[in-house]
């Protein structure tokens, strides 16, 4: 592996993610600061050199500089790692963007859409600090697996390739390999969408449905997360790849993910506040649903798995009621390919 450029680097947020980056960006070389919103969690990190509660056995090197004050964390860092839950992105932005250095690269890891503005994170991040370059970070990547440096491969995106590339740079390393895609919408529509299927994914577990269910739930999910992206503008090609059916497929199968655990929870019966409540970390999927629903309506798109979540999250679809929503809608044909899907049509109106 090359020689890296040392840089000093911030992370903001100090949960399992970003404590499993601060922990990984530091081994790479680089001069981390990690930042947490609550003194008494920075502390106890830096207390016991572990975070116990959201990344138990993982040790953070000392060299880690372990802080709640956003000044401190900030200052003289020229790489700003943004990985706090998707819900708090935007006031954590507007809490610390005076302290920003000019310049400084923002590189968002969380999966999620704002529901109150449409918007996705990179646009909540340039609106919030438009004077910045934002990238992001995104794959499947379960924190408890790139801390025990299991082998992991993710996207670095970015509208400026520059940036994209420092990125790749900051993170990769013999056990976490970074490709770059020039498509940030469609990489940030694919991490955030996968959690709503996955939630689906759970629930089909959670009913004691088979693998033959699972396999269907990962297959027309990412059709209809694909449908969505193509409809906004993202790159159809950008589906297949890591951050799109990589993650869907990861987060659909592992015991690791928050999202799946919450749907095997309510696919059991328990009500969404238990289920969230017994997996304790960020389970994203369950905001990201009211999100989704309010784009395929702006869009015209139908996307029937995501909705059925919804249905089941906020309109008391009964759990029993998921898979004949599902099987039961009118007959359809598989439309795969997006970008030829009017080509394909018009070739069999033709022949009628
Ligand atoms: N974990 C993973 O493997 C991966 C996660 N991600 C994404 O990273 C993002 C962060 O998730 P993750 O690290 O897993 O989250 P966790 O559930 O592990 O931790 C959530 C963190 O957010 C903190 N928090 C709570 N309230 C606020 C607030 N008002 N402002 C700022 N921070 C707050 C929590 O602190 P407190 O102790 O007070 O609750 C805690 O530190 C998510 O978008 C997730 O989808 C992406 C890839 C992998
Ligand atoms: O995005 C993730 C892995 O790539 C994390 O997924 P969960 O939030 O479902 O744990």
């Amino acid at each position: 592996m090359e020689t890296l450029h040392r840089e000093k680097v911030a992370v903001m947020g100090s949960g399992s993610w970003g404590t499993a980056l601060a922990v990984l960006l530091a081994e790479n070389g680089h001069d981390v600061a990690l930042w947490s919103y609550r003194q008494e969690e920075a502390e106890a990190m830096a207390a016991e050199g572990e975070n116990r509660e959201f990344l138990p056995g993982i040790a953070i090197p000392k060299s880690i500089q372990i802080t709640w004050d956003c000044e401190k964390a900030l200052t003289g860092r020229q790489a700003v790692v943004l990985a706090t839950p998707s819900s708090y992105l935007r006031s954590t932005l507007q809490r610390f963007k005076g302290h920003l250095e000019r310049g400084a690269l923002l590189i968002n890891v969380a999966k999620g859409l704002e529901e109150s503005t449409l918007q996705t994170l990179g646009q909540v991040i340039a609106q919030e600090c438009p004077e910045h370059q934002v990238a992001a970070l995104s794959g499947p990547s379960h924190a408890e697996e790139v801390s025990r440096k299991i082998p992991t491969t993710v996207v670095a995106s970015s509208a400026s390739r520059a940036a994209a590339e420092r990125t790749q740079g900051l993170f990769m390393n013999e056990y976490f390999r970074v490709y770059t895609n020039p498509d940030l919408l469609g990489v940030e529509l694919g991490g955030a969408l996968k959690n709503v299927i996955a939630l689906a994914a759970g629930i089909s577990d959670g009913l004691g449905c088979g693998d033959n269910t699972k396999a269907a739930l990962m297959t027309r999910g990412i059709t209809e997360i694909a449908r969505l992206g193509t409809a906004m503008g993202a790159d159809f090609h950008t589906f297949n790849g890591l951050s799109g059916i990589g993650d869907l497929i990861v987060t659909c199968t592992s015991m690791h993910s928050r999202n799946r655990r919450a749907g095997i929870l309510i696919g059991q019966g328990k009500s969404l506040t238990e289920a969230l409540g017994e997996v304790h970390m960020v389970v994203e999927g369950v905001y990201t649903a009211q999100a989704a629903v309010k784009f395929m309506e702006r869009y015209h798109v139908e996307m029937p798995i995501t909705r059925t979540v919804y249905q089941v999250l906020y309109e008391e679809l009964p759990i029993q009621g998921v898979m004949k929503n599902l099987m039961e809608r009118e007959k359809k044909s598989e439309d795969l390919s997006w970008h030829l899907v009017t080509e394909h049509q018009v070739r069999w109106q033709e022949e009628r």
